[in-house]
């Protein structure tokens, strides 16, 4: 999509109306829990489905899901719909799928839908490139956070990303090391990183092919998977890019971010659980690292003011939003409805996870 034909987002209501000429107990109902503006026609046009459109600009009523979703055979979901047994109670036995418009899916019982043969959808790949480069914003500006506004030579300053003559090494860390990682470091390596380490899940299987390929393509000095007390006590740069959920809760923790060095920067663009607040802002308070950039953070969107990382000056926050680009975001939405389709019509999901 050019920048200079992004579709405008209708108003639900209108689609509401249009819904009318859907109604139709011969076609498979989906059940869609948010607009998804100029993706919808991609189910609007369709005459083979009925669609039951959340009708409101703000995220899914749970009363209204599970009204709405009796007798669905797909549903169309978001990160805060939760999706577990009373949710497949109220759909009955005719619900095939659940595709969510994310790449993140623990708001989804995966074991519940294996056990009952509902398959799930999501939107891996296609949010990648957006993420990472939200990664390098994040990392930059953690780096230049200042509290006080007053020039003289050393204020301002921060620890610098690029590498120089006076400072000829840089080592970025990665939790996780999945696809927004490697895209991450891919746009490091332009900054002149020289050494790149980092953790993965304990179940994911060490990959030394990939990492020789990796560190040859980017000529790095080093490319190494390292235990979490390397990580964090060798990184300048630390970008949490792993998926949440209870393996991973508050693997950043006090103990962590006492061993990061004192001029390095915490980056959290994949699950705020990972980290946790109130040692994070410990440790911008007390100095244990330079700044963070955060693109999550633990409670949210159920954050307000007196959070205590808003209140940090060095403390960078974005809400929620390293995909939020109109081509990403569209790419996710037209994804999400190809998974959905696919699991109503019992053909191929581009995004399944799993197996059936
Ligand atoms: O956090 C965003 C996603 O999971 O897509």
């Amino acid at each position: 999509m050019s920048a200079g034909s992004i579709p405008s987002l209708s108003s639900p209501n209108s689609r509401l109306t249009s819904l009318v000429s859907h109604l139709s107990n011969a076609r498979p109902k989906v059940v869609i829990c948010r607009d998804l503006g100029p993706a919808m026609p991609l189910l609007m046009e369709r005459t083979d489905i009925e669609v039951v459109l959340w009708p409101e600009d703000r995220g899914c009523d749970r009363a209204w899901l599970l009204k709405n979703i009796k007798g669905a055979a797909g549903a169309l979901v978001l990160l805060p719909d939760p999706i577990n047994e009373e949710v497949l109670q109220a759909a009955g036995p005719d619900l095939r799928v659940i595709s969510t418009m994310s790449v993140g899916y623990e708001h989804i019982d995966l074991p519940l839908m294996a056990q009952r043969n509902i398959r799930v959808g999501y939107t891996p790949d296609v949010l990648t490139e957006a993420v990472a480069d939200l990664c390098v914003m994040l990392a930059l500006m953690a780096v230049m956070t200042w509290p006080k506004y007053a020039w003289s030579p050393f204020t301002f300053c921060g620890p610098q990303i690029s590498t120089m003559a006076s400072s000829p090494t840089r080592t970025v860390g990665f939790l996780g090391f999945g696809r927004i990682a490697q895209s991450t470091l891919t746009r490091l390596v332009a900054f002149g990183v020289t050494h790149c380490i980092y953790s993965g899940s304990a179940t994911s299987a060490p990959n030394p092919a990939r990492d020789a390929a990796l560190q040859a393509k980017h000529k790095l000095a080093a490319l190494e998977r390292v235990d979490l007390n390397r990580l964090a006590s060798e990184s300048d740069v630390l970008f949490v890019l792993t998926p949440g959920g209870k393996d991973t809760y508050h693997l950043v923790d006090a103990a962590f971010l006492q061993k990061m060095k004192p001029m390095s920067v915490l980056v959290n663009a994949s699950r705020g659980t990972v980290v946790d607040s109130d040692a994070l802002a410990t440790a911008l308070r007390e100095k244990w690292i330079w700044g963070a950039g955060l693109d999550v953070v633990e409670g949210e969107p159920k954050i307000n003011g007196d959070h205590p990382l808003v209140r940090e000056p060095k403390c960078v926050m974005v809400p929620h939003i390293a995909s939020a680009t109109f081509e990403t975001r569209m790419a996710m939405a037209t994804r999400a409805i190809e998974n959905l389709l696919g699991g109503v019509f019992g053909t191929e999901m581009p995004a399944e996870l799993g197996d059936r």
